[in-house]
């Protein structure tokens, strides 16, 4: 197997590090190419073996998937370093927010198979939820999936419930990390120092992050096992509705969705 990576920033290390230590793809069978982080890749091949390579005919010859790692606005820079050497049996799969089927076919101007995907960083712990879309042609539908839950889960979708899935998990982690990091800063006004903050919020998400992977038990009932009747956390959980939290959710979530059909009207 020869998968290429176009792109070994942040999303495509989370996912070619999440298979690796899954063991599902060897080191050998991975190239990483880039354009801005030549440092950054050379670290990965001394660390994990992973081939290096800026020759595109080299990195294409043969290559069973190629996958599209870059910014979307750096797509068309990376179709013109595909179109010369793409093979027509080479799968593309491209994790970019918004860039449609069409769009990618249009720029690699190929039919070769082509499938989206849209993972998060959990990625590198084997925690991704991504969402998979397939262009009408795409061969081996459960390699790609087997190759994908080498770093976590996977949903099939239409290619139009990207934008939800894009927002919901592609970009859900980041919307968490910074409810965690607003509780933190929140820990040093009620009086804490920075490392107690920091100490106290850690643990706290770790240890709920362990009680829903463990306990049967639904958030809900997490919630109100938690709850005394006019106790402490009532106070907080009725000042927290006060203060509209479903709503700066849907806002937030929308807000992403949205800023993802643009993208995609971008082409
Ligand atoms: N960061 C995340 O959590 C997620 C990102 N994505 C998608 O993943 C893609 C990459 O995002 P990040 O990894 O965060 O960005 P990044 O900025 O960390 O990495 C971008 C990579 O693209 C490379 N690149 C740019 N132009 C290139 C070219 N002409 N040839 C080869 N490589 C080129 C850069 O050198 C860099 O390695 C985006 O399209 C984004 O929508 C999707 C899901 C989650
Ligand atoms: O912020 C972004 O556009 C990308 C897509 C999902 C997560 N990060």
């Amino acid at each position: 197997m020869k998968i290429v990576f176009y792109g070994a920033g942040n999303m495509a290390s989370a996912i070619f590090i999440g298979m690796i230590e899954n063991k599902v793809v060897k080191p050998e069978d991975i190239y990483l190419t880039s354009k801005s982080q030549k440092e950054k890749i050379k670290f990965f091949q001394d660390k994990l073996g992973v081939n290096i390579s800026y020759d595109d005919s080299e990195l294409l010859k043969n290559a069973d998937y190629v996958i599209l790692a870059s910014k979307p606005q750096s797509f068309p820079d990376v179709a013109k370093r595909l179109r010369p050497y793409l093979e027509e049996a080479t799968k593309i799969i491209s994790v970019m927010a918004g860039t449609q089927i069409k769009t990618i076919r249009r720029e690699l101007k190929s039919d070769n198979p082509i499938a989206r995907l849209m993972p998060n960083t959990n990625a590198m712990v084997q925690h991704s939820v991504s969402g998979i879309s397939y262009s009408e042609n795409f061969p081996d539908k459960d390699e790609l999936v087997e190759l994908m839950e080498s770093f976590g889960t996977t949903v099939v979708v239409e290619e139009d419930a990207m934008h939800n899935i894009t927002a919901a998990t592609g970009s859900g982690s980041a919307f968490l990390y910074y409810i965690y990091e607003k509780y933190a800063e929140s820990l040093m006004e009620l009086g804490f120092d920075e490392n107690e903050a920091m100490f106290l919020t850690t643990n706290l998400v770790i240890g709920a992050g362990k009680m829903v992977e463990d306990s049967d038990l639904s958030f809900s009932q997490l919630r109100k096992n938690i709850t005394s009747k006019r106790g402490t956390t009532e106070a907080g959980l009725d000042a927290l509705d006060g203060e509209g939290i479903k709503s700066i959710l849907m806002t937030t979530l929308n807000a992403a969705a949205n800023r993802s059909e643009e993208l995609s009207q971008d082409d």
